[in-house]
C-alpha cells in the first residue's frame, strides 16, 4: 500500500509512464467451462501490481461482463435481444469487479461510453477521474457502460474504447491481450506459411481491409485491434497486441523485449489538446478525398469540397467523420462544417459556388484543418519512429516526469477552474463582435496543396488570441497558464456563433486552428 500524504491522499512517488491494458472477453472466460479463467485473472492481477511496483500508472480495460452474468445465471447461450444482455452485463459486471477487487490493493471502476467520450467537458471531467484515480495510486477498471451503450454491444468494440481511454490518459502502452500471440502475415488456423509480425511502423502501411470479419492477418478480432492502433498511434501510444495466458510478457515487452507480441510505434509528434479528444469522438461517417486534397491533408491542409469524391454515412455539423483517400484508407479524423446531405450536394465544387447550390453561403472548409487529426504519417520528411522504440526497464520508466495537473501534462484544469464557458449569459453572436484580423494570404484555392496558410508570427498570434478571448468572455489579459483550456473554449464559443449565425460572416476563413497547440 502506498504512504497517505500531508493532504489525506494517497501518493504514489513513482508513478511515471501509464499502462494501459485490455483484456477481452474471450480471454478472461474458458471456453470449456464458460466460467471465469481464474488463473490467468490473477496473474494479469500480479503484472498489474509488478507494473505498478515499478513505477508505472496501470489502467485496465475489462470485458466480460455479459458473459459472467450469463455464468451468474446459468445460461448456456448468451441471448441475442439487447436488453437481456444489457441486464446481463448489469449482473456480471458487479460479480467481475468482486473478483478483481478482492485481487487488487485499491482500484476504481469507470463506465464509459464512446458518447461520454465526445462531449467535450465529460471527457475532461473523466481524464480529470483518471488523473486523481492515478494519484491514489490505485488501478482504475474501464468497461463499456452497457446499459447504455447501444453501438457498443452490438459491435464488442472494447479495443476502441481502449485506445480512447489510452488517448485520454496520454497513456504510453497500450496492451491488447487477447488469444493469438501476435498480428500474422496470414491466419495462422488456416495458412501454414503465416508468420509473425513483431514489430509495425505505421499501421496504414499494412493495408489490411478491415472491412471483412476476420483479416488476411489472424482472427476476426484483427480488425478492431488494428482500428485501436490507428488511434492510439496517432496519439503518441505504443501499442502491443499478445496473448492472455501469460501477461508477464507485459513486462519484458516495456523492457524491450522484440520478439514477442506485435508493437505498433507510435507516431513521432503526436496530437495534444482539443485535437487528442477530436480522435476520440467517435466518427459518423466518411468523406473520400482525391490525391491531391489527401496530399495537402497530410500536409495539415484544410479540407475543402473541390477534392471531395465521397461521401459514406449520415452525419451532421459538426459530426466526427473520418477522412479517406481515393482508395478509402483512413487518414484522419475531424469535426465537419457541414451534414452528409450537404457534403454529397457541394462535393467537387468550388466553395464560391455554395451559395448557389446550398443556398447560403457556409464556410468554405468542410473540414478546418483546426479541426483535422492525422492518423498517417506527415509528409515534408518528418520521421516516424519515436526513439528509443523498445528501452531499459529503467530508460523506460525514467523518460517522462511524473505528470502533475496542468496543460503541459494533458491535465486540463477541471471545468470550473477554467474560465466561464460562452460570453457568460450572453450569446456570442457574431454581428456582436469585432471581426478577427485578416489572415495574410490565407485564401481558397481548391482542394489540393497551396491551401496551407502561412505561418503566422508572434504579434499575429497574440492579436488573434486576444480577439478569441474577448469573443468568449474571457477579457483581454494575456495567455495563461491553462492555454489549452481557455483555447478550448474560445473556439467553442466560435463554434456557437458560427451555428447560430449562419449564413456566416466574412471572417469565417478565419485561420483559428493554425496555430493551436497540437
Ligand atoms: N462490454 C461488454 C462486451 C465487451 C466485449 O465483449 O468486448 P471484447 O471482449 O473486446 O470483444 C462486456 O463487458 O461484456
Amino acid at each position: 500500500m502506498e504512504k497517505i500524504d500531508s493532504s489525506g491522499a494517497l501518493h504514489n512517488p513513482k508513478g511515471q509512464q501509464t499502462v494501459v491494458i485490455k483484456v477481452g472477453t474471450s480471454s478472461l472466460i474458458r471456453a470449456s467451462t464458460k466460467s471465469l479463467n481464474l488463473s490467468s485473472l490473477a496473474s494479469l492481477v500480479e503484472t498489474c501490481r509488478d507494473l505498478h511496483n515499478l513505477g508505472f500508472n496501470v489502467i485496465v480495460v475489462s470485458s466480460g461482463a455479459v458473459a459472467v452474468g450469463c455464468q451468474r445465471l446459468g445460461l448456456s447461450t448468451r441471448p441475442r435481444e439487447l436488453a437481456k444482455k444489457q441486464a446481463l452485463a448489469a449482473i456480471g459486471q458487479i460479480h467481475l469487479m468482486r473478483y478483481y477487487d478482492d485481487l487488487f490493493t485499491a482500484l476504481g471502476l469507470v463506465l464509459l461510453t464512446l458518447d461520454n467520450l465526445a462531449t467535450r467537458s465529460q471527457y475532461i471531467n473523466a481524464r480529470n477521474t483518471f488523473h486523481e484515480l492515478l494519484r491514489y495510486g490505485t488501478i482504475p477498471i474501464i468497461n463499456e457502460n452497457d446499459t447504455v451503450a447501444v453501438a457498443q454491444l452490438r459491435f464488442g468494440d472494447n479495443d476502441t474504447l481502449s485506445a480512447q481511454v489510452a488517448t485520454l490518459v496520454e497513456a504510453d502502452w497500450l496492451f491488447l491481450l487477447t488469444d493469438v500471440d501476435a498480428l500474422y502475415t496470414g491466419n495462422p488456423s488456416t495458412d501454414p506459411t503465416a508468420t509473425p509480425v513483431h514489430e509495425v511502423d505505421d499501421v496504414h502501411d499494412l493495408a489490411v481491409d478491415t472491412a471483412e470479419a476476420g483479416t488476411q492477418w489472424g482472427t476476426g478480432g484483427m480488425a478492431t485491434k488494428l482500428t485501436a492502433a490507428g488511434i492510439a498511434t496517432a496519439a503518441g501510444c505504443r501499442m502491443v497486441i499478445c496473448h492472455f495466458n501469460n501477461p508477464s510478457v507485459i513486462v519484458d515487452i516495456i523492457g524491450g523485449e522484440s520478439d514477442v507480441g506485435t508493437v505498433f510505434h507510435p507516431i513521432s509528434d503526436p496530437l495534444k489538446g482539443r485535437k487528442r479528444w477530436i480522435l476520440s469522438v467517435p466518427s459518423k461517417g466518411e468523406i473520400w478525398v482525391d490525391d491531391g486534397a489527401a496530399r495537402a491533408i497530410k500536409k495539415h491542409a484544410s479540407l475543402f469540397a473541390a477534392g471531395i469524391t465521397k461521401v459514406v454515412g449520415e452525419f451532421q455539423h459538426q459530426d466526427a467523420v473520418k477522412l479517406c483517400d481515393a482508395q478509402g484508407r483512413e487518414l484522419a479524423q475531424g469535426l465537419t462544417n457541414y451534414s452528409n446531405v450537404e457534403v454529397e450536394a457541394a462535393k467537387g465544387l468550388s466553395s464560391a459556388k455554395f451559395l448557389e447550390k446550398l443556398g447560403y453561403q457556409g464556410q468554405e472548409e468542410v473540414v478546418h484543418r483546426a479541426s483535422i487529426c492525422l492518423l498517417v504519417k506527415r509528409e515534408q520528411g518528418r520521421s516516424m519512429r519515436r526513439t528509443p522504440s523498445r528501452g531499459s526497464m529503467t530508460s523506460l520508466a525514467s523518460s517522462r516526469a511524473p505528470s502533475p495537473a496542468g496543460p503541459e501534462s494533458g491535465y486540463e484544469d477541471s471545468p470550473s477552474h477554467s474560465p466561464a464557458p460562452v460570453a457568460r449569459g450572453q450569446s456570442p453572436g457574431r454581428s456582436r463582435t469585432p471581426p478577427l484580423p485578416p489572415t495574410t494570404g490565407q485564401q481558397e484555392s481548391g482542394a489540393g496543396e497551396g491551401q496551407e496558410g502561412p505561418a503566422l508570427s508572434e504579434d499575429d498570434i497574440v492579436t488573434r488570441l486576444a480577439h478569441l478571448r474577448q469573443r468568449a468572455g474571457l477579457g483581454a489579459s494575456g495567455p495563461s497558464d491553462d492555454w489549452d483550456s481557455q483555447m478550448a473554449y474560445a473556439m467553442h464559443a466560435e463554434l456557437q456563433g458560427s451555428m447560430h449565425a449562419k449564413p456566416v460572416a466574412s471572417d469565417q476563413d478565419v485561420d483559428e486552428g493554425g496555430w493551436l497547440p497540437k
